[in-house]
């Protein structure tokens, strides 16, 4: 495999004073799916936190899509945000406005201008996680595995090259978690690369890929073993 998307050295990570990860190495390349497990408080918000620039990077070395994490200022942020996707467990849509707006919301914040442009990238991504008819609905009239897939969709807007998604079935059922990792893995089949942290490991046994684990302020690769 090809570029590196992701390459962490030497880095630990801190929530004020305390040490929550010490001594991070990793590296991900274009079109790995990755997951991040952990029991809770282990770390990995934190971690995914880091890779977006919500929480500085303040020891070791790190780069992403193209981005040093080390010297990433604010003003840096909102560039380093549209080259990753990022999905939470929580959907995080705009109550007040359909899902069309929704998007389009975030198109415009990014700097799209073209509302025919902006109305065909909509129609693209709702496609892609099988919501094309629901464009005018509002968000409390969808299920919330309706509601995690417009997620998805807004986090493909702006065809980003690394998708991070915090706990994205941490919500949902059983049955619906997998139709949302079904979207995810064909997202992961169509080229983007993902990073994905997940207590759910009945969801690991049935779509295996690397394991990353966050314990006892380390993370490391776990290697997967048939049942
Ligand atoms: N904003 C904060 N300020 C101070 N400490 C924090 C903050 N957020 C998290 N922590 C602490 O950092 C540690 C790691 O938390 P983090 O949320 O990264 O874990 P997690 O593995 O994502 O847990 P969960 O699965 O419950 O979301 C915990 O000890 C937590 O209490």
């Amino acid at each position: 495999m090809g570029e590196t998307i992701l390459q962490l050295q030497d880095v630990s990570i801190f929530q004020k004073e305390s040490l929550v990860l010490n001594k991070v190495d990793l590296e991900i390349k274009k079109g790995e799916f990755v997951y991040l497990i952990g029991k809770t408080g282990s770390g990995k918000s934190s971690f995914m936190k880091t890779l977006y620039g919500d929480l500085p990077l303040r020891k070791g070395a790190g780069s992403i899509v193209g981005f040093d994490l080390k010297t990433l200022r604010e003003k840096d942020i909102p560039y380093l945000r549209r080259k990753l996707g990022i999905v939470f467990q929580d959907f995080k849509l705009l109550p007040d406005r359909n899902i069309k707006n929704n998007l389009q919301f975030v198109l415009k914040a990014t700097g799209w201008k073209d509302q025919a442009k902006m109305d065909k990238q909509i129609e693209n991504v709702l496609d892609k996680v099988g919501m094309k008819t629901k464009g005018f609905k509002f968000p409390h009239e969808l299920s919330g595995g309706e509601q995690q897939r417009i997620a998805i969709a807004r986090a493909l807007l702006n065809d980003p090259e690394l998708i991070l998604a915090d706990e994205p079935t941490g919500n949902l059922d059983p049955q619906t978690s997998v139709e949302v990792m079904k979207v995810m893995q064909d997202i992961n089949k169509s080229g983007r690369t993902i990073l994905m942290a997940t207590h759910d490991y009945a969801l690991i046994l049935k779509y295996p890929s690397k394991t990353l684990k966050c314990d006892g302020n380390k993370v490391f690769e776990v290697v997967q073993r048939a049942v």
